[in-house]
Protein backbone atom coordinates (compact mmCIF):
# COMPACT_ATOMS: atom_id res chain seq x y z
CA UNK A 1 0.00 0.00 0.00
CA UNK A 2 1.38 3.19 -0.84
CA UNK A 3 2.18 5.74 1.84
CA UNK A 4 1.78 9.47 1.21
CA UNK A 5 2.17 12.68 2.73
CA UNK A 6 -0.97 15.29 2.18
CA UNK A 7 0.55 18.64 4.27
CA UNK A 8 -2.28 20.94 5.56
CA UNK A 9 -2.27 24.22 4.41
CA UNK A 10 -3.60 25.50 7.28
CA UNK A 11 -0.33 26.27 8.72
CA UNK A 12 1.05 27.81 5.34
CA UNK A 13 2.40 31.64 4.50
CA UNK A 14 -0.48 32.85 2.62
CA UNK A 15 1.95 35.54 1.56
CA UNK A 16 3.94 33.03 -0.04
CA UNK A 17 1.56 29.60 -0.63
CA UNK A 18 2.13 29.07 -3.87
CA UNK A 19 5.57 28.73 -3.36
CA UNK A 20 5.60 26.44 -0.51
CA UNK A 21 3.42 24.02 -1.92
CA UNK A 22 5.61 23.49 -5.08
CA UNK A 23 8.19 23.33 -2.69
CA UNK A 24 6.17 20.59 -1.01
CA UNK A 25 5.24 18.98 -4.11
CA UNK A 26 9.06 19.04 -5.35
CA UNK A 27 9.83 17.05 -2.36
CA UNK A 28 7.88 14.12 -2.51
CA UNK A 29 4.18 15.32 -0.97
CA UNK A 30 1.51 13.90 -3.13
CA UNK A 31 -1.22 15.03 -1.89
CA UNK A 32 -2.25 18.93 -0.64
CA UNK A 33 -4.54 18.98 2.31
CA UNK A 34 -6.79 21.66 1.78
CA UNK A 35 -8.85 22.85 5.26
CA UNK A 36 -12.41 24.34 4.79
CA UNK A 37 -13.90 25.49 7.97
CA UNK A 38 -17.22 26.86 7.90
CA UNK A 39 -17.75 28.81 11.16
CA UNK A 40 -20.90 26.38 12.27
CA UNK A 41 -19.23 22.46 11.96
CA UNK A 42 -16.46 24.44 13.62
CA UNK A 43 -16.30 27.45 14.83
CA UNK A 44 -13.30 28.81 12.80
CA UNK A 45 -13.74 29.83 9.32
CA UNK A 46 -10.77 29.20 6.94
CA UNK A 47 -10.83 29.93 3.42
CA UNK A 48 -12.29 27.94 0.17
CA UNK A 49 -13.46 27.90 -3.55
CA UNK A 50 -11.14 30.59 -4.68
CA UNK A 51 -8.33 30.02 -2.88
CA UNK A 52 -8.67 26.76 -3.98
CA UNK A 53 -9.23 27.08 -7.53
CA UNK A 54 -6.56 29.58 -7.87
CA UNK A 55 -3.73 27.20 -5.88
CA UNK A 56 -4.72 24.31 -8.14
CA UNK A 57 -1.92 25.31 -10.72
CA UNK A 58 0.73 25.93 -8.41
CA UNK A 59 2.15 22.50 -8.88
CA UNK A 60 1.38 18.88 -10.15
CA UNK A 61 -0.45 17.72 -6.39
CA UNK A 62 -3.64 15.96 -6.01
CA UNK A 63 -5.69 18.27 -4.26
CA UNK A 64 -7.37 16.84 -0.82
CA UNK A 65 -10.05 18.83 0.12
CA UNK A 66 -10.90 18.38 4.06
CA UNK A 67 -14.60 19.90 3.90
CA UNK A 68 -15.50 20.36 7.97
CA UNK A 69 -18.93 22.22 6.63
CA UNK A 70 -22.61 21.48 7.34
CA UNK A 71 -24.14 19.82 4.73
CA UNK A 72 -21.40 19.37 2.24
CA UNK A 73 -23.78 17.96 -0.27
CA UNK A 74 -24.91 21.47 -1.03
CA UNK A 75 -20.98 22.42 -2.28
CA UNK A 76 -19.86 19.07 -3.90
CA UNK A 77 -20.11 20.56 -7.90
CA UNK A 78 -18.54 23.47 -6.74
CA UNK A 79 -15.84 22.29 -5.07
CA UNK A 80 -15.15 20.05 -8.33
CA UNK A 81 -15.14 23.16 -10.29
CA UNK A 82 -12.61 24.48 -8.20
CA UNK A 83 -10.20 21.92 -8.97
CA UNK A 84 -10.78 18.96 -5.73
CA UNK A 85 -9.62 15.65 -6.51
CA UNK A 86 -10.62 13.80 -3.40
CA UNK A 87 -13.38 15.17 -1.32
CA UNK A 88 -13.99 14.64 2.42
CA UNK A 89 -16.89 15.03 4.26
CA UNK A 90 -17.86 14.47 7.62
CA UNK A 91 -19.89 11.84 8.66
CA UNK A 92 -21.62 13.96 11.22
CA UNK A 93 -22.37 17.05 9.11
CA UNK A 94 -24.08 14.99 6.37
CA UNK A 95 -28.04 14.52 6.65
CA UNK A 96 -27.51 11.71 4.56
CA UNK A 97 -24.25 10.19 3.84
CA UNK A 98 -24.75 7.87 1.13
CA UNK A 99 -26.29 10.65 -0.83
CA UNK A 100 -23.39 12.91 -0.36
CA UNK A 101 -21.04 10.00 -1.38
CA UNK A 102 -22.64 9.43 -4.74
CA UNK A 103 -22.59 13.18 -5.40
CA UNK A 104 -18.75 13.30 -5.10
CA UNK A 105 -18.72 9.99 -7.17
CA UNK A 106 -21.38 11.74 -9.92
CA UNK A 107 -19.07 14.55 -10.38
CA UNK A 108 -15.62 11.88 -10.93
CA UNK A 109 -14.07 12.98 -7.39
CA UNK A 110 -12.90 10.48 -4.89
CA UNK A 111 -15.01 10.20 -1.97
CA UNK A 112 -13.39 10.72 2.15
CA UNK A 113 -15.23 9.97 4.54
CA UNK A 114 -14.34 11.70 7.91
CA UNK A 115 -15.01 11.05 11.54
CA UNK A 116 -14.46 12.83 14.95
CA UNK A 117 -12.25 11.86 17.40
CA UNK A 118 -15.45 11.38 19.35
CA UNK A 119 -17.39 9.10 16.75
CA UNK A 120 -16.69 5.36 16.60
CA UNK A 121 -15.44 3.66 13.66
CA UNK A 122 -18.54 1.04 13.54
CA UNK A 123 -20.38 3.99 11.45
CA UNK A 124 -18.61 3.17 8.94
CA UNK A 125 -19.58 0.20 8.23
CA UNK A 126 -21.90 0.58 6.00
CA UNK A 127 -19.77 2.78 3.46
CA UNK A 128 -16.84 1.01 3.37
CA UNK A 129 -17.17 0.18 -0.14
CA UNK A 130 -18.68 3.54 -0.51
CA UNK A 131 -15.73 5.68 -0.49
CA UNK A 132 -11.90 5.74 -1.70
CA UNK A 133 -10.66 7.13 1.36
CA UNK A 134 -11.43 7.01 4.91
CA UNK A 135 -10.27 10.07 7.09
CA UNK A 136 -9.49 9.31 10.92
CA UNK A 137 -9.50 12.94 13.01
CA UNK A 138 -6.61 12.37 15.53
CA UNK A 139 -7.47 16.01 17.15
CA UNK A 140 -10.79 17.72 17.61
CA UNK A 141 -11.45 19.74 14.14
CA UNK A 142 -11.23 23.08 13.90
CA UNK A 143 -7.48 23.98 14.21
CA UNK A 144 -4.06 23.34 13.63
CA UNK A 145 -1.19 22.91 15.81
CA UNK A 146 -2.76 20.58 18.57
CA UNK A 147 -1.76 17.61 20.14
CA UNK A 148 -2.32 13.89 18.73
CA UNK A 149 -5.05 11.90 20.89
CA UNK A 150 -3.56 8.74 20.87
CA UNK A 151 -6.33 6.44 21.17
CA UNK A 152 -6.91 7.54 17.95
CA UNK A 153 -4.41 4.38 17.12
CA UNK A 154 -6.98 2.22 18.17
CA UNK A 155 -9.82 3.74 15.81
CA UNK A 156 -7.05 2.85 12.55
CA UNK A 157 -5.98 -0.59 12.96
CA UNK A 158 -10.00 -1.54 13.67
CA UNK A 159 -10.77 0.37 10.61
CA UNK A 160 -8.07 -1.23 9.33
CA UNK A 161 -8.59 -4.55 10.04
CA UNK A 162 -12.55 -4.10 8.67
CA UNK A 163 -11.27 -3.36 4.96
CA UNK A 164 -9.17 -5.47 5.00
CA UNK A 165 -11.94 -8.54 6.06
CA UNK A 166 -13.49 -7.05 2.87
CA UNK A 167 -10.72 -7.21 0.91
CA UNK A 168 -11.27 -3.55 0.11
CA UNK A 169 -7.55 -1.11 0.13
CA UNK A 170 -9.02 2.35 0.66
CA UNK A 171 -6.87 5.01 2.23
CA UNK A 172 -6.55 4.96 5.89
CA UNK A 173 -5.68 8.95 6.21
CA UNK A 174 -5.60 10.59 9.56
CA UNK A 175 -4.91 14.33 9.95
CA UNK A 176 -4.13 15.97 13.68
CA UNK A 177 -1.15 16.37 15.86
CA UNK A 178 1.35 14.47 13.51
CA UNK A 179 5.14 14.87 13.34
CA UNK A 180 8.21 13.15 12.72
CA UNK A 181 8.47 11.73 16.23
CA UNK A 182 4.91 9.78 16.32
CA UNK A 183 4.25 9.20 12.36
CA UNK A 184 6.06 5.98 12.03
CA UNK A 185 3.45 4.69 14.80
CA UNK A 186 0.57 6.21 13.07
CA UNK A 187 1.96 4.17 9.30
CA UNK A 188 2.30 0.80 11.86
CA UNK A 189 -1.29 0.96 12.76
CA UNK A 190 -2.47 1.02 9.49
CA UNK A 191 -2.61 4.20 8.09
CA UNK A 192 -1.33 5.28 4.76
CA UNK A 193 -1.68 9.05 4.17
CA UNK A 194 -0.77 11.01 6.77
CA UNK A 195 -1.95 14.94 7.03
CA UNK A 196 1.01 17.29 8.66
CA UNK A 197 0.33 20.98 8.85
CA UNK A 198 2.34 22.70 11.56
CA UNK A 199 5.21 19.90 11.43
CA UNK A 200 5.04 20.62 7.47
CA UNK A 201 5.23 24.10 7.61
CA UNK A 202 7.19 25.51 10.31
CA UNK A 203 10.95 26.25 9.69
CA UNK A 204 12.95 24.71 6.76
CA UNK A 205 9.63 23.24 4.76
CA UNK A 206 11.70 20.87 2.59
CA UNK A 207 13.63 19.41 5.25
CA UNK A 208 10.27 18.59 6.63
CA UNK A 209 8.89 17.20 3.98
CA UNK A 210 11.53 15.10 2.99
CA UNK A 211 12.06 13.77 6.86
CA UNK A 212 8.24 12.94 6.39
CA UNK A 213 9.17 11.29 2.70
CA UNK A 214 11.97 8.62 4.56
CA UNK A 215 9.92 7.72 7.35
CA UNK A 216 6.86 7.16 4.44
CA UNK A 217 9.19 5.50 2.44
CA UNK A 218 10.68 2.90 5.06
CA UNK A 219 7.38 1.96 6.49
CA UNK A 220 5.81 1.08 2.92
O1 LIG B 1 -8.20 19.40 9.83
C1 LIG B 1 -7.39 20.01 10.48
C2 LIG B 1 -7.82 20.78 11.68
O2 LIG B 1 -9.17 20.69 11.83
C3 LIG B 1 -5.95 20.07 10.02
O3 LIG B 1 -5.80 19.35 8.82
C4 LIG B 1 -4.98 19.51 11.05
O4 LIG B 1 -5.20 19.92 12.32
C5 LIG B 1 -3.53 19.68 10.60
O5 LIG B 1 -2.80 20.49 11.44
P1 LIG B 1 -1.66 19.96 12.44
O6 LIG B 1 -0.83 18.97 11.66
O7 LIG B 1 -0.94 21.19 12.79
O8 LIG B 1 -2.36 19.28 13.60
FE1 LIG C 1 -7.77 18.52 7.89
Amino acid sequence: MKNILAPSILSADFKVLGEQVKTCAENGAEYLHFDVMDGMFVSNISFGIPVLASIKGAADIVMDVHLMIEEPIRYVEAFHKAGADILNVHYEACEDVQATLDAIHKCGMKAGLTIKPATPVEVLKPYLDQAELFLIMSVEPGKGGQSFIPESLDKIRELRGLLNEKGLTADVEVDGGIHLGNAKEVLESGANVLVAGSAVFKDNIAENVKGFMEILNENE
